[in-house]
């Protein structure tokens, strides 16, 4: 399914004449400094903070006028930061929360989370307490709850925080594989050059570049956004576009 953004303007967040574009099956990264209005954005598309002004429409659709919250998570299914939510739930019961939005027999819905956990690789730990699993572990299972929503389209905030990086790295190689129309707000610059077809660069509420990667991340913009140095050239091992970092300053 096709996102749009249109105009969006969030006066509490900051974010101000916002257009952004996700063709399906595109996964499209939002960067940025902390408070450029990454996350501001992104509730915007879930149907958790109504624009000002602005229009977010999904598959045609306007989610805030036209959808009412159900039928939004039923097209729409969202992967936050790491989070305590879920902790007395056993693995199989929370990725059941993901059919909330949908009125399916319980038969179906086991084989759909059945499913969901086995794309992820914990069909395993079905049983076992979410409290008890690893961060990694975690996103993962986060993850089989989007699948299990079933929706066309998926938003990602920050879902590498706190990973280490074989868990990181992991958590980017599976949604990529799954090729839905995927938003993602995320700060590892290298991880989304390397797994986004393009990138939205957000400064203080406004998009100031957007494009591939190897277009976008340029030294000159991340000076000018970030404050700092950089270099880019080529991760000898994949071949996608990679940074390297300094300083602002001449330190
Ligand atoms: N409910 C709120 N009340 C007051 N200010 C808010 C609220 N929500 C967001 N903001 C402000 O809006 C700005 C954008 O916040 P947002 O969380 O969207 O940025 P972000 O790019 O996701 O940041 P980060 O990278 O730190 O997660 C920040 O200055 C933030 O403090």
């Amino acid at each position: 399914m096709r996102v749009q953004l249109s105009g969006i303007h969030v006066e509490i967040g900051g974010v101000t004449g916002v257009d952004l574009d996700v063709e399906p099956g595109e996964f499209v990264g939002i960067v940025g400094p902390n408070g450029s209005g990454k996350s501001t954005l992104l509730r915007a598309l879930y149907r958790a903070r109504r624009p000002d002004a602005g229009t977010v429409r999904v598959d045609g659709d306007d989610v805030w006028r036209t959808l009412t919250a159900r039928r939004s998570a039923q097209r729409t299914a969202v992967l936050a930061q790491h989070s305590t939510d879920g902790f007395d739930f056993t693995v199989a019961e929370l990725v059941a929360t993901g059919r909330t939005p949908h009125r399916s027999a319980p038969a179906a819905d086991r084989e759909i989370i059945a499913r969901a956990l086995e794309r992820v690789g914990m069909t395993s730990r079905a049983d076992r307490h979410y409290a008890t699993l690893s961060g990694g572990e975690r996103q993962r299972v986060l993850l089989a709850r989007a699948l299990a929503q079933q929706g066309d389209v998926l938003v990602l905030d920050e879902p590498t925080n706190h990973l280490d990086i074989a868990a990181q790295l992991e958590l980017l190689e599976l949604v990529h594989e799954l090729k839905i129309t995927t938003l993602a707000a995320l700060h590892d610059l290298n991880l989304a050059a390397a797994y986004c077809d393009r990138l939205y660069v957000l400064a203080a509420g406004r998009v100031v570049a957007y494009g591939p990667a190897i277009d976008v991340l340029t030294p000159a913009l991340l000076l000018e956004v970030f404050g700092v140095r950089a270099h880019l050239g080529l991760n000898p091992l994949t071949g996608r576009p990679n940074l390297t970092f300094a300083p602002g300053d001449s330190r």
